[in-house]
């Protein structure tokens, strides 16, 4: 079995092997379990504390973590995004979620995390807090595309090459993310409906963001669909065009996101926490939930990939 697993996940050389042997995950569920509210009150300080060591570890990481050479290119070009701290800050008001991620990282074993999820579920919000708490570098797809488009926007790419085009490039973008480890990205919307972009995605864990068409459509009427195309109208109000099309678009394609390895519903979260309507919900209580839906998912792996003659 360890065989076939090293065969299916091929660490690049700088990871540091020991930290990724196999652990029995009845270890996560007990033994971590007595020891996290010590560990964690030392873990919370050190990340909400400014560590230059830390983020030159960080950068230096991003600049060899990656096991060919077009990640390499990927990764010099600078695409690892800055935090935003009051999302991190405004999450250690919360549950903190550092307390979630240190819990599963050493069960990850370095395999990426792949957010997928309507337009606007918040896949770059939850993201960029997931990859912080875990200490991965964080990629949103449609910016990869941009920058290999010399900064021509999504909208702009639409505009001139067509959406086929943009599912080209969005394919190129995640066939050069899965040689790469520890990263979080956020992907487009779109970006499930390519049986091949989830051979790629299938290289490390697939995450569902499922979020209720009003909250979406009350998010974007919000921001605006500048960025968006495919939600752009210049007819009615804002929020009614966009359930419109987030509807349209959700009949086509919402199949596609049960593909995915673990589902965050953010219906369920909300009833779990007793909150009348998801919009209560912070991107913190999301990324905690996120992260338990993957430690279940880990389980059910586990369980999938040990024949009955080994137990
Ligand atoms: N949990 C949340 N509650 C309220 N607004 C959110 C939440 N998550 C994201 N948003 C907002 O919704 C919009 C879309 O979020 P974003 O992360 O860009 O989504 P995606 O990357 O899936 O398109 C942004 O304006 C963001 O601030
Ligand atoms: O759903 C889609 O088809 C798309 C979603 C967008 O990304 P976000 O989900 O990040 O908005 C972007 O890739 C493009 O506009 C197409």
């Amino acid at each position: 079995m360890e065989a076939a697993i090293a065969q299916r996940v091929q660490y690049p050389s700088w990871v540091d092997c020991r930290k990724l042997e196999r652990k029995p995950l009845n270890s996560l569920r007990y033994a971590q379990r007595a020891k996290e509210e010590k560990r964690f009150r030392g873990l919370a300080l050190a990340h909400l504390l400014p560590d230059k060591r830390n983020e030159r570890a960080r950068s230096v990481s991003s600049e060899v973590s990656c096991s060919d050479k077009n990640s390499s290119a990927l990764l010099q070009a600078g695409s690892v995004h800055s935090f935003d701290e009051d999302l991190i800050l405004k999450a250690s008001n919360n549950e903190y979620p550092f307390r979630k991620a240190e819990e599963v990282k050493p069960y990850l074993h370095g395999r990426s995390m792949y957010l997928v999820g309507m337009m606007g579920s918040g896949k770059t919000t939850v993201g960029k807090l997931m990859s912080k708490v875990l200490g991965y570098s964080f990629f949103d797809c449609d910016t990869l595309i941009e920058q290999a488009m010399n900064g021509t926007s999504v909208a702009e790419i639409f505009e001139h090459h067509g959406e086929s085009f943009f599912r080209g490039k969005e394919t190129d973008a995640l066939k050069k993310l899965s040689s790469m480890y520890q990263v979080v990205v956020s992907t487009g919307g779109g970006a499930v409906i390519r049986p091949i972009n989830w051979k790629y995605m299938h290289k490390g864990i697939s995450i569902w963001l499922d979020v209720p068409l009003e909250a979406l459509a009350h998010r974007i009427a919000a921001v605006g669909t500048d960025s968006r195309p495919l939600l752009h109208d210049e007819s009615g109000d804002a929020y009614t065009v966009a359930f419109k099309r987030l509807s349209t678009i959700w009949d086509e394609r919402g199949e596609a996101y049960t593909n995915a390895n673990a589902r965050v519903s953010l219906e369920n979260i909300a009833v779990k926490r007793g909150y009348k309507d998801v919009s209560d919900l912070t991107p913190a209580e999301i990324a905690i939930e996120a992260f338990e839906q993957v430690q279940s998912y880990l389980e059910k792996e586990e369980t999938m990939e040990i024949p009955d003659g080994d137990l």
